[in-house]
């Protein structure tokens, strides 16, 4: 007797599992079955495919002809954090840029300062509210960084709040070091720098990736490369802020240094562009950002991809340069802004995704956990299509249903 039955889907979206992640052309392929059912036993699929007689189970879930995906994977977020910014809204209509805010101690510093003065709890409950946002929108795998911080004890904090909300929730966390976020106040980048580096040693009980900050007025490239180096030295996989905002050679850094994803690249160069497709390095696309910073110019996404190289997708959530925790809307402004197909989107939020944090995860193949959502939603372009809300109607982990979006109560 088989656990539980999904039947009557009307179709099935099937990344394609794979040791490395997609790259070029492949990030155009995917599985769709039309007129499927799922069959889980013991939190496992045991079958997915064509509607068929052949299973029995002591549960059967009607989909009501409502399409099926994997579980979405956020391979980017700070969502353990103190305070918000919305003051900032402000700032930036005046006229002020990112840089400029930071520069003057607001931005990141400003996080800083309000994840400092919270405690442990009000830490781990504000992010346990954006982990259930995100849970909510059909997300079951969270990348979830250090960095605001910036001290032994605060950036620790972070790390084991991090870390509780995963033994908490029914997701599968990455938990990532990026003591090199900014500046504190005050002191010397190359002294902070080195403060960081000795605490890696700490960091690595509790974290799987080292991540830096390089960008004008925080971290350079050399900064950043003695940072990582010294990081694979303690074990660490290594993750990297790169050009954001300038274009300072940050991807071609990373793909120097075996990066397991380089983050942003808003301003990469053509050079580290045509050297993405020759690595191991996953592209980590943010649109949300650009788009969140008011900006013009979004990551080359189709030059990326069309060289050969692979993208992934992610929120970016974070207090101060996109402040939302619904993926589903990142993957519409990939479609519009970054001009992804719609299968390359869904790669970029699944396989793709899970690879830039080493995770295995993101396909429904037999002897996978049954990570899944029904989506609200007639086909598989239908969710970037209709921007801005929530398509996700029931979530599964391990086969469990967890989360079932309520209706209307007239
Ligand atoms: N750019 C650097 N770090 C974060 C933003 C952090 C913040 O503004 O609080 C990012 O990935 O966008
Ligand atoms: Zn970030």
């Amino acid at each position: 007797m088989n656990d539980l039955i999904i039947t009557n889907i009307k179709s099935l979206i099937l990344p394609k599992k794979s040791e490395h992640a997609l790259k070029g052309k492949e990030m155009d392929e995917l599985t769709i079955i039309d007129d499927a059912m799922i069959v889980i036993k013991d939190g496992k699929m045991v079958y997915r495919g064509p509607k068929t007689e052949g299973y029995q189970a002591s549960e059967t879930i009607d989909a009501h002809d409502k399409i099926v995906s994997p579980a979405l994977i956020e391979p980017h977020t700070h969502v353990v954090h103190g305070g918000s910014r919305e003051h900032e809204m402000t700032l930036k209509r005046q006229g002020m840029d990112y840089l400029s805010i930071l520069e003057k101690g607001g931005g990141i510093l400003n996080t800083v300062e309000s994840t400092r003065q919270a405690s442990f709890d009000e830490l781990y409950n504000k992010a346990a509210t954006n982990i259930t946002r995100m849970i909510q929108h059909g997300v079951l795998t969270v990348e979830s960084k250090s960095g605001y911080g910036l001290d032994r004890d605060n950036e620790l904090k972070q790390l084991k709040v991090s870390r509780k909300l995963e033994d908490n929730f029914p997701i599968l966390m990455r938990h990532t070091f990026l003591g090199p976020h900014a500046i504190p106040k005050g002191k010397d980048s190359d002294v902070f720098l080195d403060e960081m580096i000795d605490l890696l040693d700490e960091a690595k009980d509790y974290a799987d990736f080292a991540d830096i900050f390089t960008e004008t007025g925080v971290f350079s490239v050399e900064q950043s490369k003695k940072y990582m180096e010294a990081a694979k030295d303690k074990g660490f996989k290594v993750k990297i802020h790169a050009d954001e905002i300038d274009p300072l050679g940050g991807l071609e850094l990373a793909i120097d240094q075996g990066a397991i994803s380089a983050d942003h690249l808003v301003a990469a160069s053509e050079a580290g562009k045509q050297q993405l497709a020759e690595s191991d390095t996953v592209a980590v696309l943010l649109p949300g950002t650009t788009f969140y910073l008011g900006k013009n110019d979004f990551a080359d996404a189709r030059g990326m991809i069309d060289n050969g190289g692979a993208v992934a997708l992610a929120t970016d959530y974070n207090p101060g340069s996109c402040v939302t925790d619904n993926l589903q809307m990142i993957m519409a402004i990939a479609a519009l802004k970054l001009k992804m197909t719609p299968n390359e989107i869904w790669n970029a939020v699944t396989v793709n995704a899970a690879h830039a944090i080493d995770a295995d995860r993101g396909t429904l193949e037999v002897g996978d956990n049954a990570n899944l959502v029904i989506w609200d939603a007639p086909n598989h372009e239908y969710i970037p299509y209709h921007y801005g809300v929530n398509h996700a109607y029931q979530v599964f982990a391990d086969g469990k249903l967890i989360f079932e979006r309520p209706g209307l109560m007239i």
